[in-house]
């Protein structure tokens, strides 16, 4: 079968056919304009990742890299039916939500001594060790508990048959390339397949695989393995959070007849044609809002020390999303239940 198109061409090929979702380039120039004071921020880079985030490991050694391979294995699939019934995970005195939900429980398991981070615990761990460990403090449990076993199963198998038992030679056999590392997570893990077929043409968002590469980048601070030096090719992250975000900011736009299934709460199966429409052109967005973004930096001579990306600009519309949680409530998130974001 024919390779899928790569992320940042099928994220073009969308936006060029799409019919439900529209990119506003009045929405896209404001968004560039509002990054561009962000920009000198010293948390706008690399670093960003570890200091604004307490949860994330703050190491940049082997061990932090098999976190981060366990918690973007298991990056998918927080949202709740009811925004005000969810899981969350108290860790140090604080409770989580979401994403941070999980890396809480990962956190409280590696404290109890529980070894997650392990291919060779959690190529056996069982459904029962696993609901134990990223057990809810709410009476919501974390969704998607067996896929996530099987899921965890299935990749710390691989990870043991493949790779001696650690994400860090897959790393180290990427030759310091965000692609090569990107293929290589796909062709060796199933469940980071993050494909589609949209008007007869198979294309990848590689939502997870994508965010496992930015993040290794991250927590090996850009630095030795971690100097890809392609990473800037690497797209925006097809979740559920980031559409909701550039609707809010006015970046993109739903026709009346999509706006109304989202408003109404609506599923839409994984790989549904509108579902594939909103993170297609969600990820178009984004590559127009950098390229905006650097035309301003040049044409206004800002000073900025990074080398400005995707991934960057997806982490910080990531979080500013949760920041701006209440002011976004009127703004619908697209409800896919799957393993792939
Ligand atoms: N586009 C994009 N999607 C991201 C992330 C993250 C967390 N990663 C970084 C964040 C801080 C650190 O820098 C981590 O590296 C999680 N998600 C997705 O969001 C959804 C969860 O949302 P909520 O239910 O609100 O927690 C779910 O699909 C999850 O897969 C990101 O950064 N970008």
């Amino acid at each position: 079968m024919e390779a899928p198109l790569p992320p940042r061409e099928s994220a073009k090929f969308v936006a060029d056919r799409s019919q439900d979702v529209i990119v506003e380039k009045a929405g896209v120039y404001r968004v560039a304009e509002m990054l561009l004071e962000k920009v000198p921020d010293r948390e706008f880079g690399v670093g960003g990742w570890k200091s604004l985030h307490e949860l994330n490991p703050q190491e940049a050694d082997e061990d932090a890299v098999n976190w981060v391979f366990v918690a973007d294995t298991l990056n998918f699939s927080f949202w709740s039916e009811e925004e005000d019934r969810k899981c969350m995970v108290q860790y140090k005195g604080k409770m989580h939500s979401g994403y941070w939900a999980l890396c809480a429980a990962i956190n409280r398991a590696l404290d109890q001594g529980i070894p997650l981070t392990r291919p060779s615990y959690y190529a056996t761990v069982t459904l029962d060790q696993l609901q134990h460990i990223l057990h809810s403090d709410t009476d919501v449990p974390m969704p998607l508990i067996e896929e996530r076993h099987q899921i965890l199963n299935e990749t710390g198998k691989i990870l043991l048959e493949k790779f001696g038992g650690s994400f860090l030679n897959c790393v180290r056999k990427s030759d310091k390339s965000a692609q090569k590392l990107l293929s290589l997570i796909v062709e060796n893990f199933p469940s980071y397949r993050d494909v589609a077929v949209y008007q007869g043409k198979r294309i990848s968002f590689y939502k997870r695989a994508q965010i496992l590469v930015a993040d290794t980048w991250c927590v090996l601070e850009g630095k030795g393995d971690g100097c890809f030096s392609d990473i800037s090719s690497i797209t925006m992250f097809a979740d559920y959070r980031l559409p909701q975000v550039l609707a809010y900011l006015g970046a993109i736009r739903y026709s009346d007849e999509l706006l109304k299934k989202l408003l109404k709460g609506e599923m839409f199966p994984s790989g549904d044609k509108q579902e594939v429409e909103i993170r297609g052109c969600s990820v178009w967005c984004v590559e127009l809002i950098r390229d905006q973004l650097l035309k301003l930096v040049e044409k206004r001579g800002v000073k900025i020390g990074v080398d400005i990306n995707s991934i960057l600009l997806d982490f910080y519309l990531w979080d500013y999303a949760r920041d701006h949680r209440e002011d976004m409530k009127g703004i619908p998130f697209h409800r896919t239940r799957c393993i792939y974001y």
